[in-house]
């Protein structure tokens, strides 16, 4: 039986993927083998000694503390593209509610009700303070071309919106599913310059966090549209607040609002709503819960932010599953061991990402504890699985 912690609600599409019978799943079970996380911040969380797989319900993996779970053997899962067209439609919305002060309206007309005006009457007296400009014709650049950011640019185009992409690791798929309208920019300058409304698709990372800073914001355009739907930590907010009251941005949405962003003006703040659609959250519950029960228990590794994929069909009795690092010598060190001990290798891949790697062995026999004791104790191996078929 594997044990299931959840870390935020999951939705019961997912859950129903992880079988009673092999799978006890719940928020509060201990010594858990995997764990299923939503939003929740993991970077202070102490790892169970089992612990052996991590499946993010989401694309964005920075609550999690990767490198602690890399060096530890554990699997880190996300779900790509799952919640790509949730995200795309609320940019759609976003973009207009940068445009046209929707929610600063809205919120008018009910504090005019609140103070016992005629709302029919005042609405036509009041609403030319709510003007805001259409965008066809605009120029939008799109930050990051990934599942979503070219989504983003691609209905753009059809809302009349000259588009230019960046991504400087624009990926094939990527490139293949990307409007031929959308022009291809190759540095941030060339956006920042040119585009009336720019909007945010990349990972929070060490080098992206921050990025919409002051020097970016000087290079823009005045009265520019900022819409973030990526993460918060990727505008410098002290600078986003001097730029809004200035005017130099016309316009920031947020998903990540916080109690400093709040202040200032012109900013329209959502609560981190991108991917709280029930087609989204099935999709992503579906799709981690996959992943989970496929390495739980087979040990094929798919969609991994910390490790490579590798799947292997079983062709034994036997699987042992070695995640180390991907330094030389690793693979003799391990075959090395196993033709000491006169076991016989069926099947067998290897893969690396980075600075780690996963083998795969399949065996015709059962191989004893000692063996994977043996290879868990070799330099560099973070952990060891022995499997039975
Ligand atoms: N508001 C919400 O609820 C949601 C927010 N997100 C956020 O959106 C981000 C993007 O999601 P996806 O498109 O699904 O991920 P993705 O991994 O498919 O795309 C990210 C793209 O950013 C590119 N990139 C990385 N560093 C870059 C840089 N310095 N400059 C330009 N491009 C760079 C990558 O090459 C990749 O193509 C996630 O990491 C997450 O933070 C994702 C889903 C929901
Ligand atoms: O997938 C992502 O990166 C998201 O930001 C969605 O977060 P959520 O699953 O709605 O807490």
């Amino acid at each position: 039986m594997f044990r299931i912690k959840t870390l935020n609600k999951i939705s019961p599409a997912g859950l129903s993927v992880l079988d009673q019978t092999r799978f006890s799943v719940s928020d509060d079970v201990e010594n858990e083998d995997g764990i299923l996380v939503r939003s929740a911040d993991m970077h202070e969380y102490q790892f169970s000694d089992n612990l052996r797989a991590i499946a993010r319900a989401g694309a964005g993996t920075n609550n999690i503390p990767i490198d602690r779970c890399s060096e530890a053997g554990i699997v880190v899962f996300n779900t790509p593209g799952a919640n790509a067209n949730a995200v795309k439609e609320l940019a759609v919305c976003a973009l207009l509610m940068a445009s046209r002060k929707i929610t600063a309206g809205a919120e008018w007309v009910r504090t005019q009700a609140g103070a016992g005006a005629d709302v029919e009457k005042v609405v036509e007296k009041g609403k030319s303070q709510f003007v805001g400009p259409e965008l066809s014709g605009k120029m939008l650049g799109v930050i990051g071309l990934g599942a979503i950011g070219v989504q983003v640019a691609n209905i753009a185009t059809k809302l009349g919106m000259t588009v230019f992409g960046y991504d400087p690791f624009l990926s094939v798929d990527a490139a293949l599913s990307l409007s031929r309208l959308v022009h291809r920019a190759m540095d941030l300058e060339t956006i920042y310059k040119n585009c009336d409304y720019i909007t945010l698709h990349v990972p929070q990372t060490p080098e992206t966090r921050g990025m919409i800073n002051e020097d970016a914001m000087h290079m823009m355009k005045g009265g520019v549209r900022i819409i973030n739907l990526a993460r918060g930590g990727l505008v410098n907010d002290d600078d986003m607040l001097v730029a809004l009251e200035s005017g130099k941005v016309a316009a920031y949405v947020t998903d990540f609002p916080n109690n400093k962003i709040l202040q200032g003006k012109n900013v329209v703040a959502i609560p981190h709503l991108g991917a709280s659609t029930p087609e989204s959250e099935e999709n992503c519950a579906v799709m981690a819960a996959q992943e989970l029960k496929d390495y739980l228990e087979n040990g094929n590794i798919k969609n991994s932010v910390n490790l490579p994929t590798l799947v292997q069909e079983w062709s034994g009795e036997s699987r042992l599953c070695i995640i180390h690092k991907n330094v030389p010598g690793a693979i003799a060190n391990i075959t090395g061991l196993l033709s000491k001990d006169g076991v016989n290798v069926e099947n067998m891949t290897n893969k690396s990402k980075k600075e780690y790697a996963y083998t795969v062995v399949d065996v015709g026999t059962r191989v004893s504890q000692t063996v994977a004791d043996e290879i868990r104790a070799l330099d560099g191996v973070c952990r060891v699985r022995l499997l039975n078929h």
